[in-house]
């Protein structure tokens, strides 16, 4: 039987969930916000929030009908300055934990909502029925979505075409991804594509104007080149291979990198390349050696390479840098390094750079405890952590991003 209990949400914890204290520990209530009171239902240590009794002046009506449920978004009814408070505490929090409580951390660059270029769609068939949306907060259920306030209005065009198509084509998920040279559909989900199937999907293509179509790894059709321009070269990303969320993103981000590489350094060392978002930008500048593992994103990076002009000498490699990272003596204290790893961080990469002579590494971030743990590494090597900029480009998300410089 729940329990109802009356509290004051005393914090936002790092996942975007108020938490209180209850009878029996920490509670972590969904959806509720500092200083407010609330009235909660408990069942053994799960808290739902049953009413807000006292709301903070902070809290605002959400941007979409399905948020609470929608798996997507977890801050919406936080005001955005809140919202970038909350992401420089969290960026300020990560860094203490590491002993770096006297870091500098900037106030959080918010990128508007709305400007997301990629989303994954996942279908559930119930009888006739179709469910065409995201995963529900933490269940495999999914919430039916007709329009998406995160996501740019050519990706939500998309909705519902898809929907149709997923009713004829038994996929699981879409990935669609909207570039200035075309929008790329990629399908999976153990498809058998027959000739009618097939068919269908150039019809599809056409009369949704989509350029490539990717199912379960075939590529199925090219009408043409899904690009965009990364540092002023034309790109075509591999089929569903990383891209930053939005254009918007992609250019603080590369903006923010360009602006703490300093000076008089002979090559630029950009490791976890990506196709190229940085090291196309970097080439501009500086001769630049790129290291990535995933090899279709590398072969991406190479086939811009060969048609870029006016650029810099670049060295596109595969590796894979968990397990082989570049090692200290192939580094030089003429380099800058450019790091931007997954969510996991690059502790092995950065021991190596600890004994390394390099003097200064642009670092970016999706995590700033993983971020916060390697940068321990290296300043326990000699180095310094400069300001540190938060990035918010999942506006209504807990996630946030970081950039900032090291240096010795
Ligand atoms: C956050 S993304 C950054 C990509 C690129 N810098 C950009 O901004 O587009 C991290 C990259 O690390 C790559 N990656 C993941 N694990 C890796 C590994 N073990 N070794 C090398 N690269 C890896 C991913 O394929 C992805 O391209």
């Amino acid at each position: 039987m729940p329990e109802a209990f009356e509290t004051t949400i005393t914090r936002l914890g790092a996942q975007g969930d108020g938490e209180a204290q209850g009878p029996h520990g920490i509670l972590h209530i969904p959806f509720a916000l500092p200083g407010e009171t609330v009235r909660l239902a408990i069942e053994g240590k799960a808290a739902t929030l049953e009413a807000v009794l006292a709301p903070a002046p902070e809290r605002v009506a959400p941007a979409c009908t399905v948020f609470g449920r929608c798996g997507g978004c977890q801050l919406q009814h936080l005001a955005a300055p809140a919202i970038a408070d909350f992401k420089r505490g969290l960026v300020r929090t990560a860094l203490a934990h590491r002993g770096f409580a006297d870091a500098v951390v900037e106030p959080t660059l918010s990128l508007a909502a709305g400007d997301r270029r990629r989303a994954k769609f996942s279908v559930m068939r119930l009888g006739k029925r179709i469910l065409f949306g995201f995963r529900e907060r933490r269940q495999h259920r999914l919430v039916d979505v007709e329009t998406c306030p995160a996501i740019l209005p050519g990706l939500n065009r998309l909705i519902a075409p898809l929907r149709a198509l997923a009713a004829r084509i038994p996929f699981e998920t879409a990935m669609v991804t909207v570039l200035p040279g075309g929008t790329d559909l990629v399908l999976e989900g153990k498809i058998r594509l027959d000739l009618d199937a097939r068919l269908d999907l150039a019809d599809f293509a056409q009369s949704a104007d989509i350029a490539r179509i990717t199912a379960d790894g075939e590529v199925v059709l090219e009408r043409h080149a899904p690009s965009l321009r990364l540092g002023d070269v034309p790109v075509t990303p591999a089929p569903g291979g990383f891209l930053q969320p939005s254009e918007s993103g992609e250019a603080a981000l590369v903006g923010a990198v360009l602006a703490r590489l300093g000076e008089g350094h002979r090559r630029a060392v950009d490791l976890f390349a990506g196709c190229g978002t940085f090291a196309l930008a970097l080439a501009r500048h500086l001769p630049v050696a790129a290291f990535e593992g995933d090899a279709p994103a590398v072969a991406a990076l190479e086939r811009a390479l060969r048609q870029a002009r006016g650029l810099k000498p670049v060295t596109a490699a595969r590796r894979d840098l968990y397990r082989r990272p570049v090692e200290a003596v192939e580094f030089t204290a003429d380099d800058v390094v450019v790091i931007d790893p997954p969510r996991d961080g690059a502790e092995a990469q950065c021991r190596t750079l600890a004994a390394s002579e390099v003097r200064r590494i642009v670092a970016v971030s999706c995590n700033p405890a993983s971020f916060a743990r390697d940068a321990r590494i290296l300043a326990e090597a000699g180095f310094t952590l400069g300001p540190v900029q938060p990035v918010d480009q999942f506006a209504w998300s807990s996630h946030v991003e970081l950039v900032t410089v090291l240096t010795r």
